[in-house]
């Protein structure tokens, strides 16, 4: 279903299209004028005086229009650039928007590299195509009519011969208009993966030298680039080979109409004003009209990311308006969830209370962070329902439904700002003593102080400047800062130190207080208080309790709690 969003009307760009036709016309009159000032001095004047008046007019006239033409071209260039530049901006703001608002299951199998294609590539193509291939288009179209019925009725055989080849040029356009598209998507195709080779080869690169691939990987990118560079020749050696000779086949109608001219003239059938007229004018002609031809094949390229931007638009993005209830138990129903076709989830069942810590436990891949996602509805599950303070969440508004929630990841992702912007993401509302005071509440705030500028220490990429245990805290901060009523912490501890481990989990504490808690917990034994734990294996939930009651069912959770258990004697040996 096209959904009703518009990348601009077309009557916008009118005006600068009839700018861009007046300039063209206005750029033929002078030739028309040349025409009349050769005809005067070298057939009319018949020996006489020269008129010198009606030499004056003449180049008057031409000067003009000259004049003319420049403020109309000049005009139509402020209007189409403006135009262009402004389509193109809200267009990237409205995808970027629209983006934010869809599941993630929507933007599954494209990588970033295309989104961000499609975000500045493809909108790029798009004020490209606004700003000169349409204004050149239907100018040269426009004024390559209007030339061609003028000179046809002047002289039908003259016309015939100077237009001859426009047919043979539009049907080869038109043909090749397929494979036009075709390499051009798959130049696209290409480019972008070669944008994710090198986002991967930067953002890999301590891994591979763990592992001494650096060298592996660089021939990769290196094969990645000769790729580009191979396809992006095709592309353009296929587009402008079909432009020149489109362009070629146009321009038969010079020495065409040069000969048809010829033989009329000496057979006393054709009027010299009228030959004039079509040598100096005619082939005027013929610029604007290769000018269109080339511009339609660049209008084909646009057409095509325009069909991909449309493709993303077009994109569902989460249904639902209401706002979520006061309360904040979580009732789960008979819920199942799969990514693509692959089954992640299968008919679950669960109540979490508010005001209450549950934790989800159970074996690697159980499906623990899916069931997280969909309680905070990254995703919408296929069957079944959640419910938060009694409203399904698939009514809800997406944007109300993260007010509820504050998520701690299992890696906290910091943005490239200042620490003190990175605590306050999200809340331009508050105040400096409310940061500090989440700052310390999340134990950061001694390390931040110990920074040389403390709170306006900058961020590197996604926190690269900053110890895994730092940027824990800040994103706790961040959370306490929220202050959402439901609290998610996927594994937040998981990848520390035990001396990081202890001040995240006070950290934590001190988030959680008071609040409906769900963590997902790998170590059993930090949510051995948890008000209700639930056992997830395969995707389906198989044990519920409290830690006492699961110790005696003799079932998978015990058996978790005494593999842990064993392996805190475990030793490395070499
Ligand atoms: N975005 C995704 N696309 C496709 N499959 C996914 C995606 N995310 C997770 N999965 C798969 O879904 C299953 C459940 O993953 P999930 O991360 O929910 O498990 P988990 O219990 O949290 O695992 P772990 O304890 O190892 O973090 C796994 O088989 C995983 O490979």
């Amino acid at each position: 279903m096209i959904r009703n969003i518009t990348l601009g009307s077309p009557g916008n760009i009118s005006k600068a299209l009839i700018l861009n036709i007046l300039a063209s016309v206005a750029n033929l009159i002078p030739f028309i004028a040349l025409a009349k000032i050769v005809e005067y001095l070298f057939l009319n004047r018949a020996g006489g005086a020269i008129d010198t008046g009606l030499l004056w007019r003449s180049f008057c006239v031409m000067a003009v229009f000259l004049i003319a033409t420049w403020v109309f071209e000049n005009l139509a260039a402020k209007y189409t650039y403006e135009l262009g530049y402004k389509q193109a901006a809200d267009g990237r703001i409205k995808l970027a928007d629209h983006i934010r608002k869809l599941p993630l299951g929507a933007l599954a199998g494209k990588s970033s590299s295309e989104i961000f294609d499609t975000l500045m590539n493809d909108f790029f193509k798009i004020e490209t195509a606004i700003t000169h291939e349409l204004p050149q288009f239907f100018s040269g179209l426009c004024v390559a009519i209007l030339c061609s019925v003028l000179f046809l009725l002047i002289d039908l055989r003259m016309g015939i011969a100077m237009l001859v080849g426009l047919p043979l040029a539009v049907v080869l356009l038109r043909l090749m208009q397929n494979f036009q598209q075709r390499i051009y998507l798959k130049a696209k195709e290409i480019n972008i993966k070669e944008a994710e080779g090198i986002n991967e080869y930067i953002s890999t690169i301590k891994t591979l030298k763990a592992y001494s691939s650096v060298e592996d990987s660089f021939n990769l990118l290196t094969g990645d680039i000769e790729n580009v560079k191979k396809t992006n020749i095709e592309h353009e050696r296929g587009l402008g080979s079909l432009i020149t000779l489109s362009g070629m086949i146009l321009r038969i109608g010079l020495p065409l109409m040069s000969l048809v001219g010829s033989y009329l003239f000496l057979a006393g059938d054709l009027a010299i004003d009228t030959f004039l007229m079509f040598l100096f004018v005619g082939t005027r002609v013929f610029d604007p009209l290769e000018l269109a031809l080339a511009n339609y094949a660049g209008l084909q390229e646009a057409s095509v990311s325009g069909e991909r931007i449309l493709n993303l638009l077009n994109a569902e993005p989460m249904p639902g308006q209401e706002g979520l209830g006061a309360h904040n138990d979580i009732d789960i129903d008979q819920l199942s969830f799969s990514y693509c076709d692959s089954s992640v989830l299968e008919d679950i069942t669960l109540r979490i209370n508010e005001n209450e810590l549950t934790a989800f436990v159970g074996p690697s891949g159980s499906g623990k962070s899916t069931l997280v996602k969909l309680i905070s509805r990254f995703y919408d599950p296929d069957q079944g329902t959640i419910k938060v303070g009694g409203i399904p969440l698939a009514e809800a508004d997406p944007s109300k439904v993260m007010e509820k929630f504050s998520v701690v990841f299992q890696e906290a992702y910091l943005f490239k700002d200042t620490i003190y912007n990175n605590i306050k993401f999200g809340r331009e509302d508050v105040s400096e003593e409310e940061v500090i005071r989440a700052a310390k509440m999340a134990g950061a705030y001694d390390f931040i102080m110990q920074k040389e500028k403390g709170f306006e220490t900058m961020v590197g990429q996604a926190g690269a400047t900053l110890s895994g245990g730092e940027k824990q805290r800040i994103s706790i901060a961040r959370a306490i800062l929220k202050d959402a009523p439901i609290i998610l912490l996927d594994e937040a501890t998981s990848f520390l130190d035990p001396e990081n481990e202890r001040i995240v989990q006070q950290a934590i504490s001190n988030l959680i207080k008071n609040k409906t808690v769900i963590v997902v917990a790998h170590k059993l034994r930090s949510v051995v208080g948890a008000d209700k734990i639930v056992v997830l294996n395969q995707g389906r939930v198989v044990e519920v309790g409290r830690h006492d009651s699961l110790m005696e069912k003799d079932g998978l959770y015990k058996a978790l709690w005494t593999y842990q258990e064993k392996s805190k004697t475990w030793q490395m040996t070499a």
